[in-house]
C-alpha cells in the first residue's frame, strides 16, 4: 500500500483522529501498531521528547525508523526538541510523513518549515498554550499543518486547557478551511465535538484510546463525535 502525505488524504477523510504513541505499551510495540491498524487508525502520532524543550523523554529517530518497517500508516511525527535543525534530517530519512516542530524551539521557523516541505513531508508549527496565535501568523503560509497544544507539552494524561479552542477559531479564520488544524492534549469523547466545532480537523489521543480495552471503539466513538454524529 503507498503512503499517503498529501493534503488530499486529510480532506478526504476529515476528521481524523491520531492516536498518540505516547500512551501506548512500549514494551510491544508491533502489537500495539497491528491493534491501531485494526482499529481503522490511520495515522500514529509520534511524540518525540528530548528532556531538555520539556521534561520527558520518549523515543527519536531509531525507534521511529523500526516503527516504519512494521505499518504504512502515516507518520506524523511531533517534535518537542531542542534544535530542531539540528536533527530534523534524521526524522526525515526515519520515514516520518508530517514533520511538526515547534514555534517556541525556534527563532525563525520558516528555512526549517521549507527543508521539510521540500523533503516531500508535511511541514508542521507547533505552539504552547501560553504561545500567542500573533506568534505563528507570519509563519502560517509556510505550514501544511499548525498543531495548537490543549495542554503544556511533555506528558500524556493531561487536562485539556479550552485556551486552545480560541486559538483553533483564530488559526482557522486566519488560515481558511483548506489549512489542516490538529489539537493535542487532553482529547476525549468530552473535548472532541468542542474542539471539531472550534475548527479543528486532526485529533491527536492518547489516554482516551490506550486507557480503553477496546482501541476500535474509542477511534469510532471520537471519530463520530468529532463528525457531529453523537452528541
Ligand atoms: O504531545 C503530547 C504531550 O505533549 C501528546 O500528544 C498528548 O499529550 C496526547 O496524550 P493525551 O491524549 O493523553 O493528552
Ligand atoms: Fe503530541
Amino acid at each position: 500500500m503507498k503512503r499517503e502525505t498529501g493534503l488530499a488524504n486529510v480532506m478526504r477523510h476529515a476528521p481524523l483522529v491520531a492516536p498518540s504513541m505516547l500512551k501506548c505499551d512500549f514494551g510491544n510495540l508491533h502489537r500495539e501498531v497491528e491493534l491501531l491498524e485494526a482499529a481503522g487508525a490511520q495515522m500514529l502520532h509520534l511524540d518525540v521528547m528530548d528532556g531538555h524543550f520539556v521534561p520527558n523523554l520518549s523515543y527519536g529517530p531509531m525507534v521511529i525508523e523500526r516503527l516504519r518497517s512494521l505499518t504504512d500508516l502515516t507518520f506524523d511525527a511531533h517534535l518537542m526538541i531542542s534544535q530542531p535543525a539540528r536533527y530534523l534530517d534524521e526524522y526525515i530519512e526515519a520515514g516520518c510523513d508530517w514533520i511538526t516542530i515547534h514555534a517556541e524551539a525556534e527563532d525563525d521557523p520558516l528555512p526549517l518549515l521549507q527543508r521539510i516541505r521540500d523533503a516531500g513531508r508535511l511541514a508542521g508549527l507547533a505552539f504552547n498554550p501560553g504561545t500567542p496565535v500573533a506568534d505563528i501568523e507570519q509563519a502560517l503560509p509556510a505550514c501544511d499543518l499548525v498543531l495548537v497544544m490543549s495542554v503544556e507539552p511533555g506528558f500524556g494524561g493531561q487536562a485539556f486547557n479550552p485556551i486552545a479552542l480560541e486559538k483553533v477559531r483564530q488559526v482557522r479564520q486566519l488560515a481558511g478551511a483548506e489549512q489542516i488544524i490538529s489539537i493535542d492534549g487532553g482529547i476525549g469523547p468530552s473535548t472532541i465535538a468542542d474542539s471539531a466545532t472550534a475548527g479543528a480537523n486532526v485529533f491527536v489521543v492518547g489516554s482516551a484510546i490506550f486507557d480503553e480495552p477496546d482501541y476500535g471503539a474509542a477511534i469510532s466513538d471520537l471519530s463520530a463525535r468529532a463528525q457531529g454524529t453523537v452528541v
